[in-house]
């Protein structure tokens, strides 16, 4: 267990994904059907990889799929560079959690206790979380491990009801009504001390939920705020709930490139097509130095994660506009997109006719005042690593809506 106050060593998911999912009817187990090109089970555990904190996945899925495909995990070098603010790391380590995959049991506790068993043995912190669940905010996990850390054994999200509840016998009459008031929806992930859920799970008994088995323990749960979108697919009606949030989600748009591709002038049609905000680094840079800040590194690119995260979240989509260079600040950039449950296309624009290029390098005019622009040198000298997740537009010869036109028309809709 760990001490009220200090700091886990290690928060371990187990994610349920074992089960047949009877009530859906589709054919195959629920955790694998498909939603907005991803089966729910990718959705669930890229989720639980992102949250901070969170060290070790472990997935747990019918015994015939343990051979699944686990979602691609990134090479990105995530070494600390003295030179690189904290925030352009938030997320990027995300793909380097380790998944692992088990089988699953013929109950959801027996699945559960197969989970916990192939935790590293770092994990203090245990959550469980419905692979079902997939659309669980990263909020709901903090509140959860933030409690577990203050101290707390046992801690689940809940939501208050708006229907009468009725507690009802199996002559079908009411035995009681309790007060509304005081009753949870309760969702997961459901956080544990290790060894309180350890605890919990070793009577072998089944329960609906993890912290029952807790409660019949003696172990104090304490609930915390659950999220709407923490609901579990479990009917069909659920399933299309989920297509129709995909489909309305917002859209981090990242074009990047060396200057003088055409992000800016592309970008600001863009945003305006789409009614997105569009963010762009030069001008938060600028301002920076305006405000006093010696010298400009990553500072920028954190400013401009920041807003776009804070407008996303707000069901709003962003274009981001910047070179976008390295792994490093694209992988922060899904981390992003992931946090505020948005889509990403990701856009980097080249022009492949050197003089076109050079020309309008040099003969753009500033149009930040104290935006000093780049030379033709600079341009030349600009690092810019190989973007494989990236469409490449090759904008010479193209007018800006063309260009606009091909970002539309060719670029496919991704996750964070
Ligand atoms: N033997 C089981 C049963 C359930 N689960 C998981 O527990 C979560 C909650 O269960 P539920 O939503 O009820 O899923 P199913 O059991 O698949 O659905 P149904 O009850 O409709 O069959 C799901 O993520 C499910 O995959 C599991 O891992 N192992
Ligand atoms: C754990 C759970 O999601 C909390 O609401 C729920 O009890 C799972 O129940 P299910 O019957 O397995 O869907």
């Amino acid at each position: 267990m760990s001490d009220a106050g200090t700091a886990p060593r290690g928060v371990g998911v187990v994610v349920v994904a074992a089960g047949s999912g009877t009530r859906l009817g589709a054919g195959i187990p629920k955790a694998f059907v498909n939603v907005g090109g991803r089966r729910i089970v990718d959705w669930a555990v890229d989720g639980a990889r992102a949250v901070p904190g969170v060290v070790h996945v472990v997935v747990v899925v019918p015994p015939a799929h343990v051979e699944m495909p686990i979602p691609p995990r990134r090479d990105v070098d995530v070494e600390p560079d003295p030179e690189l603010t904290e925030a352009l790391y938030a997320g990027a380590a995300a793909d380097r959690v380790p998944v692992t995959v088990v089988a699953g049991g013929a109950e959801r506790s027996d699945s559960v206790r197969a989970g916990l068993a192939a935790l590293g043995t770092d994990i203090d912190i245990v959550l469980v979380h419905d692979a079902a669940r997939c659309f669980t905010p990263a909020a709901v996990y903090e509140r959860v491990i933030a409690a577990v850390v203050a101290g707390d054994r046992a801690v689940v999200p809940g939501l208050a009801v708006v229907d009468t509840m009725k507690v009802v016998g199996p002559d079908g009459l009411v035995v009681y009504t309790p007060d509304r008031s005081r009753v949870r929806a309760i969702q997961t992930p459901q956080g544990f001390a290790r060894v309180a859920l350890e605890q919990a799970h070793a009577s072998g008994v089944h329960a609906s939920d993890d912290a029952m088995l807790a409660e019949e323990c003696g172990i104090p749960v304490r609930v915390v705020d659950g999220d709407p979108l923490a609901f579990k697919v479990t009917t069909p009606a659920d399933l299309d709930q989920a297509h129709k949030l995909l489909a309305s989600a917002p859209t981090l748009w990242v074009i990047g490139g060396l200057p003088g591709t055409g992000k800016t002038t592309a970008g600001r049609v863009l945003a305006a097509e789409e009614g997105a905000t569009h963010l762009r680094v030069d001008s938060i840079e600028v301002a920076l130095l305006g405000a006093g800040v010696d010298e400009v590194t990553s500072e920028g690119y954190a400013a401009l994660y920041a807003v776009a995260r804070d407008q996303l979240r707000l069901g709003g989509s962003v274009v981001a506009d910047l070179v976008n260079p390295i792994p490093l600040t694209r992988e922060a950039l899904r981390a992003v997109a992931r946090d505020a449950g948005a889509s990403i296309r990701e856009i980097q624009l080249v022009c492949s006719d050197a003089a076109e290029h050079r020309r309008r390098v040099e003969n753009r005019a500033a149009d930040i005042p104290g935006h000093r622009l780049p030379t033709w040198a600079d341009v030349e000298a600009r690092q810019f690593e190989a973007w494989p997740e990236s469409v490449t537009i090759d904008t010479a010869g193209l007018d800006v809506e063309a260009i606009v036109r091909q970002i539309r028309g060719r670029v496919p809709e991704g996750r964070g």
